[in-house]
């Protein structure tokens, strides 16, 4: 797709990211999703779908590359990531409640918000613990998440990973209304070539780079055929015979490849926000009141650390022989029995005072 990057709702050009050594993930990677599109994004499984999108929502920085969004912060995105970031002591509507925070939604936006998503994505109770949640369910409270705060840019990897097809079927229905006046875009990606028809553009990655973006129907009449799996075979085939050393190449050139590099697409976040601070202390509070023992453990340990430092440090030493050296007494400590040892009187000498005050404690004075 040709024109100005900055009129589409994401581009990326040029993305190269690797891990380690010599995992070169990410080759020089270009994807272009205008407004208001489904993209589906198909590939094997390794293939760097989850590092694209990791890149994209800037959980991870691209070697070298260039991404152009049209939201300028984390919370224009709404994403679904692979591995559920769900809090499991936390019952569904405090981990909307935590997120929501996180997003700036207030108590009541959350309320109204989670009564609808429930009832979109068929969960238990608002009050039923993550928990006590099935893998799918988990899923959706996911999925969920992704939408609470109404973003202009979805981002789900793999959102309906084993889910029952007609709640699937529901979940793209929804997908598609929201995209359908224009306003949404979403990037799925999705193991169910079939379900992927559904998409408006479909992109094919294989090896780090993805091998054509078009709708589904011109895919499968570019290729002349019924579906969209052996189109991707045939891409597949040709990639193949194209470039078979091509790794090793990658890795010979990749310094030179990634000499400038990228740079953040998203605006850094205001390091303190009361809401964020509150979603943080509700979070933990809630966690803490489900662990009680954790609790007790945190608050307890604290309480016997004191106990036994105060017993250990500060303390007289018992039974410890000590002398003192001094030259005011010069027949001894008897001398010091002639003298009363209270009062005030100056002309008495000031060591019988002071081993008066150490005879007191614990200590041994020998003589
Ligand atoms: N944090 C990481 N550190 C090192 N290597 C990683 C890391 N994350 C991913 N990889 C490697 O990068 C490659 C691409 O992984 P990625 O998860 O992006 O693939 P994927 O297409 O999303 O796979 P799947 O469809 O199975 O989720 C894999 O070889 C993987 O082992």
């Amino acid at each position: 797709m040709d024109g100005p990057l900055s009129e589409y709702a994401l581009a990326v050009r040029g993305a190269y990211k690797r891990y380690g050594k010599t995992n070169v993930v990410l080759k020089g990677l270009n994807m272009t999703i205008p407004q208001g599109h489904i993209y589906g994004l198909l590939g094997p499984s390794g293939c760097g779908k989850t590092t694209l999108l990791n890149c994209l929502v800037g959980r991870i920085e691209l070697d070298a590359g260039e991404i152009v969004m049209k939201g300028k912060y984390r919370s224009d995105i709404g994403y679904m990531p692979q591995d559920l970031a769900l809090y499991t002591v936390l019952s569904i509507f405090e981990m909307f409640l935590y997120y929501g925070r996180l997003y700036g939604m207030t108590i009541t936006q959350v309320e109204r918000r989670t009564e609808q998503l429930i009832k979109f994505l068929q969960l238990p109770r608002a009050s039923t613990l993550v928990e006590n949640l099935s893998g799918g369910q988990q899923r959706r409270v996911s999925f969920g998440i992704a939408l609470l705060h109404d973003p202009q840019l979805l981002i789900l990897d793999e959102p309906t990973v084993g889910l029952d097809p007609l709640l699937s079927q529901s979940i793209w229905d929804h997908l598609l209304k929201l995209a359908s006046n224009g306003k949404k875009t979403i990037i799925i990606t999705t193991h169910y070539i079939e379900e992927a028809r559904q998409a408006h553009i479909i992109g094919l990655m294989r090896n780090g780079v993805l091998l054509c973006e078009d709708s589904p129907n011109q895919l499968m009449s570019n290729y002349s055929c019924d579906n969209l799996e052996q189109a991707f075979l045939q891409l597949s085939h040709k990639q193949s015979n194209a470039c078979s050393n091509e790794d090793e190449q990658f890795l010979e050139n990749y310094d030179d490849l990634t000499k400038t590099k990228a740079k953040p697409h998203l605006q850094a976040e205001v390091m303190f926000l009361w809401s964020r601070f509150m979603a943080q202390l509700i979070k933990n509070w809630f966690f803490m009141w489900r662990n009680k023992a954790m609790m007790v453990f945190l608050l307890g340990l604290p309480l016997i650390q004191c106990t036994f430092y105060n017993l250990a440090i500060g303390r007289d030493p018992i039974g410890l022989h000590i002398a003192v050296v001094n030259e005011e007494l010069m027949k001894g400590l008897g001398e010091c029995s002639a003298y009363p040892s209270t009062g005030c009187n100056l002309e008495l000498p000031l060591t019988c005072r002071y081993i008066d005050k150490l005879k007191g404690r614990t200590l041994q004075i020998v003589s």
